[in-house]
C-alpha cells in the first residue's frame, strides 16, 4: 500500500513538472504572437534552433531561411526564438540601417557572453558593451590608419613571398587545402603585424600558433552548447565558470602575450605595431583609463582571432570561386600583371587602388560567403520600431541575417551565381545601403576592415600571379557549410589542384 502511495507521489511530481515546463514554454513562445509579429513555430527546448542542432544546418543558413520565408511574405520584420529567448529579425534594409546606424544609441552592444574571471580573453572589444566599449573603441581606432597600414606593407610582402615558396613546394605533393594555406598565411601576417612575433606557421603547419589559433574557433559540440548557455543564462554560466574560449587556446595566448609584454617592458623595446598601442594603454594614461594586463590580452586576442579566421575564410572562398570560374581567374591575373607591369613588376601599396577587378572579386566572395553570417545587437534602451506600434524592450536581442540579405534576389538576382560584375563601380552605386555588410555597419563596424582587405589582397595577388587553381574532386560541391561553426566554414575542406606558373 505504502509502495503504491510512493509511486503515485513520484508520478504526480513528474506530471506537475511536465505541466510546469509546458506552461513555461507556452508563455515564452507567446511573446511574438501577443505582439502580432510573425514567427516560425518554435519547438520546445530548441526554439527556432532545432535545425541547427539536429538538422545539420549552420546557424547562418537556418536564420537566412527564416529571413527568406518572411521576406516572401513582404514583412519588414519577424520574431525568432533562440531556445526560449525571444529575438528580433529586421528584414527591411531601412530598418536594419536604423538599428545599426541611425538609432545606434538604442543598440550599442553586441550580444557576447563575458566571463572575465575564468576566461579573461572573453572581455574583448567585440564583446564589451556600454561605456567600456566606447572608450576602448576610441583608443583602438587609430590602430589601422592608412599611415600605419603603409608601414606594415613591406612585412605583408615578406610573408606573401614565403607563401609563394611554401605553396610551390606543397603543390607538388598533391591537392592543397585552400583554408589551411590561407590560415597559415594570415596567422603569420597577424602575428608579425600585430604582435611582432614570427609565428612560422607557413613553414611549419603544426606550429602551436596555428593549432591553438584554430582551436579557439573549432568548438566541439559541447563547447558550442556551453557558449549558448553563456548567452542564454549569463549569470548562471559565470557561476559555473563556463567559458567562451577553450582553455588550452586561452592559456597558450595568455602565455604568449605575457612573455611579449615582459620582453618589451624589460628591454625597453618599442615597435610600431598594434601590440605597442595596447602596451602604451596599459602603462600610460590615468588609473581610470589604464588597461590591466587581462584587458590588454583580450584586445590582442581579438586582433589575432578576428583577423586570422575571417580573413583566411575570405581568401579561401575567393580561391574556390577562381578555381570554379576559370574566366574570372584569367581576367584577374591579367589585371594584376598589367597593373604591376607599370610599377616595375613590384607590388607597391599605391597600386592596390588600381586593381578594380580584384576588389570586385573579393566583394562578390564576401557577399556569397560572409565569414560572419549573422550580426547581432542588443537593445540597450527601449525602442519603438519606426512606423509601427512595436516596442523592443531593453535586453531584447536583434539578429541581422547578413547571409539572408546577401542572398536576397531583390538586391542580387540569381544569388547563387558568382558574378563579380555585381560590384562594378556602376552597379555598386545602385546597391541600397546595408545590402552589402560583410564587415557590419554603423559605429560598431569591423575595426580591422582595412587591414583585412589589404592582407587578403596581398596574399591573393601573390597566389594568382604565380599559380593556376583548379578544383580537385576531393572538394564536395556544392560546398556544405559546417553546422558546428558560427563562422562560415565548410565540411571536408576546399581542395584545389595548384600549378606553378613559370
Ligand atoms: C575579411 C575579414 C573580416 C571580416 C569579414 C570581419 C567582420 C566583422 C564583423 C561583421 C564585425 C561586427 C561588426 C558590427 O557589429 O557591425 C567585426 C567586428 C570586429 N572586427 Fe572584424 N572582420 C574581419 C577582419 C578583422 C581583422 C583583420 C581585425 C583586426 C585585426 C578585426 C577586428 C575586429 C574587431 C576588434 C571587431 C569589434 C569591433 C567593435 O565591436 O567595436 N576584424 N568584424
Amino acid at each position: 500500500m505504502l509502495c503504491w502511495q510512493h509511486l503515485l507521489n513520484i508520478f504526480s511530481v513528474i506530471i506537475a513538472t511536465f505541466i510546469l515546463i509546458l506552461l513555461f514554454y507556452k508563455r515564452r513562445f507567446s511573446y511574438w504572437k501577443n505582439r502580432g509579429i510573425e514567427y516560425v513555430e518554435p519547438s520546445i527546448i530548441y526554439g527556432n534552433t532545432k535545425e541547427n542542432f539536429t538538422g545539420g544546418k549552420s546557424f547562418g543558413t537556418a536564420l537566412a531561411e527564416t529571413y527568406h520565408k518572411m521576406k516572401a511574405k513582404n514583412l519588414m520584420h519577424a520574431g525568432y526564438y533562440l531556445f526560449h529567448r525571444p529575438g528580433y529579425i529586421p528584414i527591411d534594409l531601412n530598418l536594419i540601417k536604423h538599428i545599426m546606424q541611425v538609432d545606434f544609441p538604442h543598440f550599442t552592444d553586441h550580444t557576447g557572453y563575458i566571463n572575465e574571471k575564468d576566461d579573461p580573453l572573453s572581455a574583448h572589444l567585440g564583446a564589451l558593451g556600454g561605456e567600456r566599449w566606447r572608450s576602448l573603441r576610441v583608443k583602438l581606432t587609430p590602430t589601422f590608419t592608412s599611415g600605419k597600414l603603409k608601414l606594415m606593407f613591406p612585412t605583408l610582402i615578406e610573408v606573401s613571398n614565403e607563401l609563394i615558396k611554401v605553396l610551390e613546394k606543397e603543390c607538388r605533393n598533391g591537392p592543397v587545402e585552400a583554408k589551411d594555406i590561407s590560415a597559415r598565411y594570415t596567422t603569420d601576417v597577424i602575428g608579425t603585424c600585430a604582435f611582432g612575433l614570427d609565428c612560422n606557421s607557413l613553414k611549419d603547419p603544426n606550429t602551436e600558433f596555428r593549432t591553438k589559433g584554430s582551436r579557439a574557433f573549432d568548438l566541439t559540440r559541447s563547447e558550442q552548447l556551453s557558449s549558448f548557455i553563456g548567452f542564454l543564462f549569463p549569470d548562471f554560466a559565470r557561476l559555473c565558470g563556463i567559458r567562451q574560449i577553450p582553455k588550452e587556446a586561452s592559456d597558450f595566448f595568455l602565455d604568449i602575450i605575457r612573455r611579449n609584454v615582459e620582453f618589451r617592458e624589460n628591454n625597453d623595446f618599442r615597435r610600431n605595431d598594434a601590440f605597442q598601442m595596447l602596451l602604451d594603454m596599459k602603462n600610460g594614461g590615468d588609473s581610470n583609463t589604464r588597461l590591466t594586463f587581462n584587458e590588454l590580452a583580450a584586445q590582442a586576442f581579438v586582433f589575432f582571432g578576428g583577423g586570422f579566421e575571417t580573413s583566411s575564410t575570405t581568401m579561401s572562398f575567393v580561391l574556390l570561386e577562381l578555381a570554379l570560374n576559370e574566366d574570372v581567374q584569367i581576367k584577374l591575373r591579367d589585371e594584376i600583371n598589367t597593373v604591376m607591369s607599370s610599377y616595375n613588376n613590384e607590388l607597391v601599396y599605391e597600386s592596390l587602388g588600381e586593381m578594380q577587378y580584384l576588389d570586385m572579386v573579393i566583394n562578390e566572395s564576401l557577399r556569397k560567403y560572409p565569414p560572419i553570417p549573422i550580426n547581432s545587437r542588443e537593445c540597450t534602451k527601449d525602442y519603438k520600431v519606426p512606423n509601427t506600434d512595436l516596442i523592443l524592450p531593453k535586453g531584447l536581442v536583434v539578429f541581422i541575417s547578413v547571409q539572408g540579405v546577401h542572398y536576397d534576389p531583390e538586391y542580387y538576382p540569381d544569388p547563387e551565381k558568382f558574378d563579380p560584375t555585381r560590384f562594378s563601380p556602376e552597379n555598386m552605386g545602385k546597391l541600397p545601403q546595408f545590402a552589402f555588410m560583410p564587415f557590419g555597419g554603423g559605429p560598431r563596424v569591423c575595426l580591422g576592415q582595412r587591414f583585412a582587405l589589404i592582407q587578403t589582397k596581398v596574399g591573393l595577388i601573390a597566389l594568382v600571379r604565380n599559380f593556376k587553381f583548379r578544383i580537385n574532386p576531393k572538394t564536395e560541391l556544392p560546398v556544405k557549410l559546417d553546422p558546428l561553426k558560427f563562422f562560415t566554414g565548410t565540411v571536408g575542406g576546399l581542395w584545389l589542384d595548384v600549378e606553378k606558373i613559370n
